[in-house]
């Protein structure tokens, strides 16, 4: 597939204030929280972004109606006309196996292509299988699908290996029809989370506990279509606050829930940048050099590990030595060798980067292999000595809504050009 490319300028001081979109791992499971009830449901602040489109997709293959109305999104989940996804839709986004839950609730069956490894690691879905099998849900797997179908669900208590988000998430939409209460234990307590249950409980779910790690839901005959505004996306947020450091800017971040932002935060101030909590917006300023620190990702609220990447690529020009060790996904270190490219001093060990700092980055000609590798090549890109061409900036594009629009605002000097001969944002949702 031909993919994009962004020429960017470094050295380009960011000034200004930039606009954080709603987050797109919130809204992933809040579209597919849709299918839970007949009707329209309106969500405010979804952003335009290529995972959306895709969710969309498979949401309308389903059988919904999705229009957007100026800043929300609304679907109807009438009468769906399937309870399967075709396998090309499957595989465009993981995310997709978020409608298991919610399709089994309403509907008892859902069948979807098993969605394969992808670039960081091989994310495999047993917890989410477990979870559901434990309601009462018979699963098939054969020639790469799950089936899954159940007369009707039962709660139950559910304890997860590991704080799975997609997990937590999938069995809390599956819950929230069951008959009794289902308890999940060891539940992953992203923002994300908190953001799902306040939305299934507008439409009429017992849902608490979201944000700690045992979550309780008490299942309920039937849903209604509710409204919804989605929090901001912190990884958007704390993307933003590196660019201002790494160009030793002055940027406010507007749209912003400080809180979910804490652990990134502290590491920022550790490394000697300058971070102000304003109400809903933080302000950082840089100005001299950042010291190297050391990092270990997290469930939350730990270090997210959708921050990792981009933390190495503003630790590869700090002074001294950083270590970051990546305990979430097995195979997120794609973005050293591109990062090695422009001049950065890392070496890695199993799941530990060592990183040496070098005075300054160079430009060079680097590409993106998933979408937060993306993201960190893209703020090297901004720091650097002379020009980069990043190329595959469509792996960008799954998680940042607008980006080139709102760096050319902050005085960044980027153009992308299509592989199409245009010079445009190729996403028309
Ligand atoms: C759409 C979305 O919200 N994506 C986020 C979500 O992904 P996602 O929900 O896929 O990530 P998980 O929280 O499930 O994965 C965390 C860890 O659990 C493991 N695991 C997961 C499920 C399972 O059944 N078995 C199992 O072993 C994974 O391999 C991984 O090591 O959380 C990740 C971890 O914060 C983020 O990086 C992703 O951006
Ligand atoms: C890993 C990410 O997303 P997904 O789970 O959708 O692949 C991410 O947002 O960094």
């Amino acid at each position: 597939m031909a993919m994009d490319r962004y020429v960017i300028t470094g050295k380009q001081r960011l000034e200004g204030s930039i606009r954080v979109s709603g987050a797109k791992n919130s809204s992933l499971p809040l579209l597919a929280a849709t299918l839970l009830a007949e009707g329209t449901s309106s969500l405010l602040g979804i952003p335009v972004l290529a995972d959306i489109k895709h969710m969309i997709e498979v949401l309308e293959s389903l059988g919904c109606r999705a229009e957007r109305q100026n800043e929300a999104m609304l679907i109807n989940a009438g009468g769906l006309e399937s309870c399967e996804v075709d396998e090309a839709l499957m595989r465009q986004m993981r995310a997709s196996n978020l409608i298991l839950g919610p399709l089994l609730a309403r509907y008892g069956r859902v069948k979807i292509s098993r969605p394969g490894g992808c670039a960081i690691g091989s994310r495999p879905m047993d917890q989410h299988i477990k979870g559901l099998q434990l309601l009462g849900v018979r699963v098939k797997e054969k020639h790469g699908y799950i089936e899954a179908w159940a007369d009707h669900l039962q709660g139950a208590d559910v304890y997860l290996d590991v704080p799975s988000v997609g997990a937590t998430e999938n069995i809390m939409m599956a819950a929230v029809l069951a008959k009794g209460t289902t308890v999940i234990r060891n539940a992953a307590r992203e923002p994300e989370i908190v953001d799902l249950q306040n939305f299934l409980n507008k439409m009429g779910a017992k849902v608490r506990g979201a944000g700690m790690d045992v979550l309780r839901v008490d299942g309920v005959g039937a849903l209604h279509p509710a409204e919804h505004t989605v929090i901001p996306d912190r990884i958007e947020a704390g993307t933003h606050m590196i660019a201002a450091v790494m160009t030793k800017g002055d940027v406010v971040i507007e749209n912003v829930i400080p809180e979910h932002l804490e652990p990134v935060i502290a590491k920022l101030r550790q490394a000697g940048a300058s971070v102000t909590l304003l109400d809903d917006s933080v302000r950082v300023k840089q100005q001299g050099g950042i010291r190297g620190v050391d990092l270990k990702t997290m469930p939350y609220p730990g270090f997210p590990t959708d921050m990792q990447p981009q933390f190495m690529a503003m630790l590869s020009s700090a002074e001294g030595t950083s270590i970051i060790t990546e305990t979430i996904f097995e195979n997120r270190f794609q973005h050293v060798d591109e990062l090695r490219r422009m001049g950065a001093q890392i070496t890695v060990e199993g799941r530990t980067a060592i990183i040496r700092g070098v005075k300054s980055l160079d430009g060079a000609f680097v590409e993106a292999t998933d979408l937060r590798a993306g993201a960190a090549l893209f703020l090297a890109a901004l720091a650097a000595e002379e020009a980069t061409v990043l190329e595959k900036v469509d792996y960008i594009d799954r998680g940042y809504e607008k980006l080139e629009e709102k760096y050319c605002h902050l005085g960044a000097k980027l153009l992308r050009v299509s592989k199409k001969g245009r010079s445009e944002t190729p996403l028309d949702l």
